[in-house]
């Protein structure tokens, strides 16, 4: 568990705000670990001994293991075991369902004894309003990150439909804010949206922000800080595939930490710049 003094502290500790995301595919890893018994996780595990000193969180991504079905699920297991516990662990499972539903998802997620998992977040889909949310906020010191404004180029088509107090995005971050405490609740904003990260720290002025679309979808870790960035930090900026696969060769593992330092340095200075450290 992470709560949000401890993660101020890492990042201020490590200087970073980066999350690896572990978005792993099998058809892309290097050939020569698919002699192994469980590929991914043998993928996964050279990528976070490669980055841990780097990030302070990482993502991986719920498709690419249930896509595999009980193989991948071991995959995931074998991951979710092998972090490190000083990073806070992600599940981009952008789940929402009615409430009994709900908590079984929960349950699949954050109830170690269980299923292997406890992750410390889990990302949410906020379409079914606030009983398909609370599921997850019954687990004590867990992490809900709720989708707001999404990096994806279909955001437009209900997250910026006027609800006649503004745009849906902005209901659902002032709606979600009075479920729970910026100790428990984080939006998700795509690093694509940068410009409106002003405007979302009016609705959101101390949640932290996971932050996916900097490396591959093209996003500016720059203007994501020149708007996002608050006295805390405030952001976790995600980068999955410009990370993992920056080498497909023998070589994969240092070329990730070579993209992981880059992205580091550069958070390493917006930390100065706006006096976080
Ligand atoms: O708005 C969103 C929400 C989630 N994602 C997820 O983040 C990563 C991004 O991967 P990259 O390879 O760095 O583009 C991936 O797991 C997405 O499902 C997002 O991109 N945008």
């Amino acid at each position: 568990m992470i709560s949000r003094q401890q993660l101020i502290q890492q990042i201020k500790q490590k200087k970073t705000f980066l999350c690896v995301g572990l978005d792993t595919d099998v058809d892309k890893i290097p050939e020569f670990l698919k002699e192994y018994p469980d590929p991914a996780f043998e993928f996964n595990k050279r990528i976070i001994d490669a980055t841990k000193d780097l990030c302070i969180a990482y993502k991986p991504n719920a498709a690419f293991y249930e896509s595999r079905g009980m193989k991948g699920l071991q995959s995931l297991i074998s991951t979710y075991e092998y972090l490190p516990k000083d990073c806070l662990s992600i599940i981009d499972a952008k789940r929402g369902d009615i409430g009994n539903t709900s908590d079984n998802y929960a349950k699949a997620f954050f109830n170690e004894d269980v299923t292997g998992m406890g992750f410390d977040a889990i990302t949410v889909t906020p379409y079914m309003g606030n009983d398909s949310v609370t599921p997850y906020l019954k687990y004590d010191g867990k992490w809900v990150i709720i989708l707001a404004l999404t990096s994806s180029v279909g955001s437009k088509d209900f997250q910026y439909l006027n609800t006649g107090e503004g745009y849906l995005y902005e209901t659902v971050i002032q709606k979600a804010n009075t479920w729970a405490g910026v100790d428990r609740l984080m939006f998700v904003v795509g690093a694509t949206k940068s410009t409106e990260f002003t405007n979302i720290r009016q609705y959101a002025p101390d949640n932290f922000l996971l932050v996916p679309g900097v490396g591959a979808q093209g996003g500016s870790l720059e203007e994501v800080c020149k708007y996002g960035i608050t006295k805390d930090c405030g952001l976790i900026v995600n980068a999955s595939r410009s990370i993992i696969y920056a080498s497909n060769g023998e070589d994969f593992a240092e070329a990730a930490r070579a993209e992981a330092l880059s992205l580091q340095q550069q958070m390493q200075a917006e930390l100065e710049k706006a006096g976080v450290i």
